[in-house]
């Protein structure tokens, strides 16, 4: 069973349809129920978002990450979101307007332009809107085109948004377990705290630079102990089951001894800095031969 961020009709349940094999998709109302349903093995796998071109990070997503038992991500899903603006069939003009807020802020400049005196009210997410809207509860959502199959509403505007060419990320995570086996374009998630002292996220961005991995993110969540102490979220190019990627994560760990492995998974768009691994296993092979007494 694959559980997803739902209800039905949410665009993590596109992702989810994308990524799944045989598996049934199972929604759940939260990212934490889905991936805790994972951790407990009642699901074999979740689909959550992780990250926006407009919006940015989903905080419901990299705080579960980093906090609960592990999981690990071994396949992502990038989707193109525009939204439809859902009310009921015959309603008058909308006097509450309701989605996710990572929906809401993407459609902000709409809002203001074409329903100005709606209150604006989060969900938990886009199809969770649709379906308050359908209860009687709010008057118009902001959801996925698709919601409209799932729950019999009245489509008042479609291709909303005010950044074309959005896009949402989406993480399929499994308990840790084998890893997909390298591409030759993938991606590494880690997370690492850094420590309080001048230099210490240098340090840690130095460890990818020397080794010529390409950074492809990175994100900050305090930890929610000290004030001032935060995680750092890394995407890094690349697998870990190249020397080199092994390599960087392994001299992360010792800056940082609860540095935790998010996934070593395809890349949903090719593109980046893939660096060649051959300088790197050649120079292991002659530390391996000089160690041994066959070359100096
Ligand atoms: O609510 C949904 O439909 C989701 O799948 C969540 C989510 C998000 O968290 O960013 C996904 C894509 C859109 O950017 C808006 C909402």
């Amino acid at each position: 069973m694959l559980a997803y961020f739902g209800p039905q009709g949410t665009f993590t349940e596109q992702a989810a349809r994308s990524l799944a094999g045989a598996e049934d998709l199972v929604p759940f109302d939260t990212v934490p129920a889905a991936l805790a349903a994972t951790r407990s093995g009642a699901a074999d796998a979740a689909c959550v978002p992780v990250e926006n071109s407009v919006e940015g990070a989903v905080p419901a997503t990299m705080d579960a990450l980093a906090e609960d038992g592990p999981l690990v991500a071994v396949a992502e899903a990038v989707l193109p979101v525009r939204f439809s603006v859902l009310v009921r069939p015959g309603g008058t003009e909308p006097k509450t307007v309701a989605s996710h807020p990572h929906a809401l802020a993407q459609v902000r400049r709409w809002l203001a332009e074409h329903l100005p005196s709606a209150d604006v009210v989060a969900t938990t997410s886009t199809a969770a809107a649709a379906r308050s809207v359908l209860a009687g509860e709010f008057d118009a959502a902001v959801s996925a085109p698709v919601a409209v199959r799932h729950y019999p509403l009245e489509v008042l505007a479609t291709d909303v948004a005010d950044v074309r060419d959005a896009k949402t990320r989406f993480l399929l995570l499994r308990r840790p377990g084998p890893l997909p086996a390298p591409t030759g374009q993938d991606r590494t998630s880690v997370v690492v705290t850094a420590v309080d002292r001048v230099g210490a996220l240098s340090e840690l961005l130095a460890e990818l630079a020397l080794r010529r991995i390409n950074l492809t993110r990175i994100e900050s969540r305090p930890t929610k102990g000290r004030l001032g102490e935060y995680r750092f979220y890394v995407d890094l190019d690349g697998h870990v089951a190249e020397p080199r990627v092994a390599d960087a994560l392994a001299a992360l760990r010792r800056h940082s001894p609860d540095t935790r492995f998010l996934g070593s998974y395809p890349k949903a768009e090719a593109g980046g800095a893939q660096t060649g691994n051959e300088g790197f296993v050649a120079a292991a092979e002659w530390v391996a031969s000089v160690r041994e007494g066959r070359g100096a």
